[in-house]
């Protein structure tokens, strides 16, 4: 016995000491498991130009331990802070990471249309810090509790960016009270449906009264709806099929078939239900986000007039709807088809008003890509192919560049891209440079110009089908940082991928 010990104690002090020595020579401190580019937790990013929610200013931002612990204005910096863990950024724009509330990134079961680490990868070199999931695309979609453990399995260390889900509102679960109530227990951050088919066979679409039975659910979780809001209408014409204009490969043929009454239509709809979530409605709590919107003409006159009522209702339209418009999309370019669909530029300039006007509330990607092949676009096939966008990388400095045009500010930004999609989602601790706040931030060049082409390093999986390919754009992204990890910097990633799953709670 003794002898066994007199063997094992050096054996043991041996450990100790090695184990004493890796600690100090790498503390976790400073080597913060690869999570991040940067050797340090306690430092200060500085620029001419932070966006906060008082406006923009000079100074520094202080972030300790993933959090922001002070915003110092350039004539107070001096004496506050540690010139040796200072980041200075000079002119380039230091705004909250953008929170994107709509991305298809199809994974479990279809990631060989995305999947999570590429998706998050390119979120995180577009200065996407945080990005709510869809329910559909990726098999089985996300309708139960079951099926989101699937979802946060398939995403958990395979996240460069943080990552929130949408649960799926589907006739099969709208009914049953329990059923929602486990999965919104389960942590989703609200819940989506469809008014029209989704395209997608376990996604199969709600009316009215599912989406009333939703609401109720939602009203105590204090979570919203979100919905496409698109009603199949008997088509006016025949889509020319007797005056030979039908051609499939033209784009013109496939916009006739979703026409704006489509969303008019569901609007009216959902607007009946809206009116309950008024202060002392039967469903005050609840509330109704309709997504992507693409027609800013009736459908959005009624969602002014529900807002001025008083209805707990919100807007988000897409940077597509606002880059491109109908007349300009080449025959048979298939990367173009979305639902609903690309309009005409009278109704782009229009969008924009309302935008600018506070009309829509905010943007997202809604980045839904798939295999080229499902593209068709050697055939141009518009009535055919998956209809879709792939943007999730490009849409800041899409959104700026086309944006010029209009005068768009920093301070809107921050607003459409973070403020406003972080409240959507429940965040209170995301969305803008604040005291206390998740340092999620995104550091980018407004006056650098870049050709988007096949040399652009690109990391969604399919960077070929997206409409973004051959254009110029203004606004580069040069760093992006999650909860204080420097995730991304000058075209390279954190070797860790440590973007969380979130969940409501
Ligand atoms: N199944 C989809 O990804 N659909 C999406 N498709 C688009 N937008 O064309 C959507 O959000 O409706
Ligand atoms: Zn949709
Ligand atoms: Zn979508």
């Amino acid at each position: 016995m003794e002898a066994l010990q007199w063997r094992i104690l050096p054996l043991l002090t041996m450990i100790a000491s090695f184990l004493l020595f890796f600690y100090f020579q790498y503390p976790s401190q400073q080597y913060p498991t690869n999570c991040s580019l940067l050797p340090f937790q306690h430092y200060w990013i500085a620029s001419k130009h932070i966006v906060t929610p008082q406006g923009v200013i000079s100074g520094a931002v202080e972030i300790k331990d993933g959090k922001i612990a002070s915003i110092v204005k350039e004539e107070e910096k001096h004496g506050k802070i540690k010139s040796e863990n200072v980041i200075d950024y000079g002119e380039a724009v230091v705004m909250p990471g953008l929170i994107d509330v709509h991305a298809h990134l199809d994974d479990p079961g279809r990631a060989e249309w995305e999947g999570f680490p590429s998706g998050t990868k390119a979120a995180a070199a577009g200065g996407i810090t945080t990005l709510v999931d869809m329910p559909l695309n990726s098999e089985p979609s996300t309708v139960s509790r079951e099926t989101l453990e699937l979802k946060i399995k398939a995403a958990e260390s395979r996240i460069y960016v943080d990552v929130g889900f949408w649960g799926g509102l589907v006739p099969e679960n709208a009914f049953n009270a329990s059923a929602l109530e486990d999965l919104l227990d389960a942590g989703v951050l609200g819940l989506k449906s469809f008014m029209c088919p989704s395209g997608i066979n376990d996604f199969p679409m709600t009316n009215a009264s599912h989406i009333k039975e939703g609401l109720s659910v939602l009203a105590k979780y204090r979570r919203p709806l979100l919905v496409h809001a698109e009603k199949v209408q008997e088509l006016e014409s025949n889509l020319g099929v007797e005056d030979g204009s039908n051609n499939p490969r033209s784009y013109s043929t496939y916009l006739k078939t979703r026409p704006p009454s489509w969303e008019e239509a569901a609007i009216e709809d959902l607007l009946t239900l809206t009116k309950d979530t008024r202060i002392g409605g039967p469903a005050e709590g609840a509330h109704l986000h309709i997504v992507h919107l693409s027609d800013s003409r009736s459908s959005l006159n009624l969602i002014k007039e529900a807002k001025s009522g008083g209805d707990s209702l919100t807007v988000e339209t897409c940077p597509h709807y606002l880059a491109f418009s109908s007349e300009e999309i080449p025959d048979g370019d298939t990367r173009f088809k979305c639902s609903p669909p690309i309009r005409d530029a009278a109704n782009k300039e229009k969008l924009w008003e309302a935008l600018l006007g506070g009309h829509v509330d905010m943007l997202s990607s809604d980045h839904s890509p798939t295999l080229p092949e499902l593209k068709l676009l050697d055939d141009g096939d518009f009535l055919r192919a998956w209809g879709g966008i792939s943007s999730l990388q490009f849409v800041l400095p899409v959104t700026w560049s086309y944006g010029q045009k209009y005068g768009v500010t920093l301070q809107q930004l921050a607003l459409w891209w973070s403020e406003r999609p972080a409240r959507l989602a429940g965040q209170k601790l995301k969305g803008a440079i604040a005291i206390g706040n998740h340092a999620d931030i995104v550091v980018w060049d407004p006056d650098v110009e870049f050709d988007l082409d096949n040399e652009f390093p690109t990391h969604v999986k399919h960077p070929g089908i997206s409409a973004y390919l051959g254009t110029k754009l203004s606004g580069r992204v040069a760093a992006t940082f999650v909860r204080g990890n420097l995730v991304f910097e000058e075209g390279k990633h954190a070797p860790a991928l440590c973007g969380v799953p979130i969940l409501a709670s």
